[in-house]
């Protein structure tokens, strides 16, 4: 058995804030968002253009694009997403299952990196098959 695990990076300027929380990320502020998409895969494709993927770079981005140009690129994320405290976790599980609804293949992971040196990636738990 052998498996590979792909990402397709997007970005977004976005702002937010923490309402709970004590101290300054409480305030409302923005971040240039980096989100990375993974997709698991088991089997290349083995014939045609996309010969030798698991799924194309830009087949993934048409999954994300919609997301990103209707609830996240130059949006209040507390009033777009709906999430009482968006932290980095809550827009990664959001955002994944908003992929997942929306069906892309392989989807296995979202990553929500918010500063240069804080990210979280959301997936579901191993025995959680779906
Ligand atoms: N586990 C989490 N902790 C924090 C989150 C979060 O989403 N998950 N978010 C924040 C704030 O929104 C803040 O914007 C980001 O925090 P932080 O990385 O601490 O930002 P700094 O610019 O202060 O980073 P430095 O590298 O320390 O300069 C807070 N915590
Ligand atoms: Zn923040």
């Amino acid at each position: 058995m052998e498996e590979w695990l792909i990402y397709k990076e997007f970005r977004f300027e976005a702002a937010h804030r923490l309402p709970n929380y004590q101290g300054k990320c409480s305030r409302l502020h923005g971040h240039s968002w980096i989100g990375r998409v993974y997709v698991r895969g088991e089997k290349l494709i083995e014939s045609g253009s996309q010969q030798g993927m698991i799924i194309d770079y830009g087949e993934i981005e048409k999954y994300i694009e919609p997301l990103r140009d209707r609830y996240l690129d130059h949006y209040y994320l507390n009033e777009t997403t709906g999430l009482p405290n968006p932290t980095s976790e809550a827009i990664a599980k959001w955002v994944f299952e908003r992929l997942e609804v929306v069906g892309l293949p392989g989807l296995y992971a979202v990553e929500i990196q918010e500063t240069c040196t804080s990210s979280a990636r959301y997936r579901k738990s191993p025995q959680e098959k779906w």
